[in-house]
């Protein structure tokens, strides 16, 4: 089990990690989502012993290895690490570059471990190539073999799909999420791209300004979001602005709405959160909007509606479906729970 307890990184003045804490546990894959600059590769640094921390403590296993004034060494520490640009060294084979953190082990025991390696990241043919000869797929794969060759507790990846064309991230992402699960050992990810970390981890943590807004599952953070931010920064969505009438029920423009639980007392002014999912066409509603956009996604359309009032929401219909810019269309809101933020 990896922990960070209250945890802050700092560049001489400016810290940017702020008293994160997190749980992952054994055999769980985590990712760090979040805009540029927010924190998530400093925080794989400090994990894998590259930086140190200000506050807080990093703990694996239930052993300490940072805190203030105290850094257990990298090499030292069980963790393995995948980068971005994969680090492979070039002028040794794949083989070699596999065992390169193996050379306290016996040569007979690191061609096997070599051999399995290669078998389980899908290469058992490719041993003696050298890293130019081989795909960007392929180096990311022999980059984990590389990593996982010492028997790291935890695997810290940091964006390892980020030089790989669409395609090739989807199932290189699922392909290591199965290699991970199949070692049992823990592993967090950092990434920019949302569908790679639903499609990859257990646990997602979004940040912002240093700060982890939420810890959750993809479903917790798309279907209970934390806060405005997190909201907006997975999944689409549009606030559609409310009242908190005297019975508590929520008054919009697309209706009135029972609170999932009584959280804005009557009179309140409040914004609910609505996912183009939320919205299904419906010609028999009592309630129209103008479409406004349209963005064909091949299964479905994403429309941009516009409210009476102005207000725009989206709405993700069947692609049959298939309605003009400017037309007036029919909509009901469908909501199984409501989420709600205090208005802005
Ligand atoms: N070695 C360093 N010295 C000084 N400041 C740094 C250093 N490394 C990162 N920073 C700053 O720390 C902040 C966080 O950077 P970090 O790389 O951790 O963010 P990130 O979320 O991984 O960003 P990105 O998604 O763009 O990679 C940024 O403001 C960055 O400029």
């Amino acid at each position: 089990m990896l922990v960070l307890q209250q945890v802050s990184i700092a560049y001489g003045s400016a810290t940017v990690v702020k008293d994160l804490s997190l749980t992952l546990q054994q055999g769980q894959i985590g990712c760090l989502l979040g805009p540029s600059g927010c924190g998530k590769t400093s925080l794989l640094r400090a994990i894998a012993g590259f930086e140190p921390v200000q506050t807080g403590a990093v703990v694996l296993a239930g052993s300490v290895l940072s805190e203030p004034g105290m850094r257990v060494s990298p090499e030292q520490r069980g963790i393995g690490m995948v980068f971005q640009d994969f680090a492979l060294f070039p002028h040794l084979t794949v083989a070699q570059n596999i065992a390169f953190g193996l050379q306290k082990t016996p040569k007979a025991q690191q061609q096997q471990i070599v051999a399995e390696l290669l078998a389980l990241v899908g290469l058992p043919t490719l041993a003696d190539r050298y890293v130019h000869q081989l795909s960007g797929g392929q180096q990311q794969r022999v980059a984990l073999a590389r990593a996982l060759a010492p028997q790291p507790q935890v695997l810290l990846l940091d964006e390892p799909f980020s030089g790989l064309d669409a395609d090739l991230r989807e199932a290189l992402a699922q392909d290591i999420r199965a290699i991970i699960k199949q070692r049992g050992i823990s592993a967090l990810m950092v990434t920019h791209d949302q569908f790679e970390a639903f499609a990859i981890a257990d646990q997602i943590g979004v940040m912002q300004h240093g700060k982890l807004q939420q810890w959750g599952s993809a479903y917790e953070l798309y279907h209970q979001p934390a806060n405005r931010f997190v909201a907006d920064f997975v999944g689409h969505g549009a606030l559609l602005k409310g009242e908190v009438l005297a019975d508590e029920r929520v008054y919009t423009a697309l209706g009135v709405f029972a609170q999932t639980q009584s959280t804005f007392a009557s009179g309140a002014a409040v914004d609910l959160l609505v996912r183009p999912d939320d919205i299904v066409h419906d010609d028999q509603s009592g309630f129209t909007a103008k479409v406004v956009g349209k963005s064909f996604r091949g299964s479905h359309i994403l429309y941009s509606l516009e409210l009476e009032g102005a207000e725009q929401v989206y709405c993700l219909a069947p692609s049959h479906h298939d309605h003009q810019l400017q037309s007036r269309i029919g909509i009901k809101l469908e909501l199984d729970h409501l989420v709600l933020f205090p208005r802005a």
